[in-house]
């Protein structure tokens, strides 16, 4: 874990592995953390995970196991072994599955990664709960994912920035909010519905910002990146 405590997480989603290490190179593992998704995982697997965790960035792998118990705590296993700092489920495969996944991790000590839950995707507004049957808002489905969470022994959830202040009350300063769907001013949203800056994500209470296209597609990423750090 690095002591600096960077508090953006760059999303690493290329499909060329040597466009990304050719970024990676410009950067230090004190400003930022890296977190490789579906994308790059399943093009470059694990020896990726292996070289990016090797140049001593933490590594946030973000693969959002959903499965029965057993397979889920298997393959959160598989992602420690790797080395990496965080690693995460979806709170939607239930309590037995998130607690057969922080189960396995007990022999890895305070070496464990971050064992987090994917709440509601940041890319979700109400209209696609309500096609899932969910008639709830986004916030009152994070909150109940969350809690759900946090009893199964998690050490943190992934959600939008616009639930953060609810679930810091609810939940307590120590659960960590992974906040996607951020938005420098003027950048475009995209695919992402429940978005911020990274100063308004901060100051809602995200621990942890993590940040896609903004940073990777800009001309300049480093310099970006940079000018972020100096908003926080
Ligand atoms: O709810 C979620 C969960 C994960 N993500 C991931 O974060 C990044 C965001 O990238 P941007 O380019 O900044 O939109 C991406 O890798 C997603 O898979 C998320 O966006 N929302």
């Amino acid at each position: 874990m690095n002591q600096l405590d960077p508090k953006v997480v760059i999303a690493l989603d290329y499909d060329n592995k040597q466009s990304a290490l050719d970024f990676i190179n410009q950067l230090d593992p004190a400003t930022c953390r890296l977190k490789i998704g579906k994308e790059m995982f399943t093009h470059f697997g694990p020896d990726f995970v292996k070289q990016i965790v090797a140049k001593d960035f933490d590594v946030f792998l973000d693969l959002k196991f959903h499965d029965i118990p057993n397979t889920v705590a298997k393959a959160v296993k598989a992602a420690a072994d790797l080395g990496v700092w965080m690693v995460n489920v979806h709170a939607s495969g239930g309590r037995r599955m998130m607690e057969a996944a922080k189960g396995i991790l007990e022999p890895y000590g305070d070496k464990a990664p971050l064992l987090i839950a994917v709440t509601v995707l940041t890319s979700m507004d109400e209209s696609d709960l309500l096609e899932l049957g969910i008639e709830l808002s986004p916030l009152e489905q994070v909150k109940r994912l969350a809690t759900l969470t946090k009893s199964s022994g998690l050490d943190g959830v992934v959600c939008s920035s616009h639930e953060a202040t609810e679930l810091k009350a609810l939940l307590g300063k120590e659960f960590k909010l992974i906040t996607p769907g951020i938005r420098p001013e003027g950048s475009d949203s995209g695919d992402q519905r429940r978005i911020k800056t990274p100063k308004q994500a901060m100051d809602s209470g995200s621990d942890y910002l993590v940040i896609g296209r903004p940073i990777t597609q800009a001309e300049n990423p480093a310099q970006v990146l940079t000018e972020i750090n100096a908003t926080l």
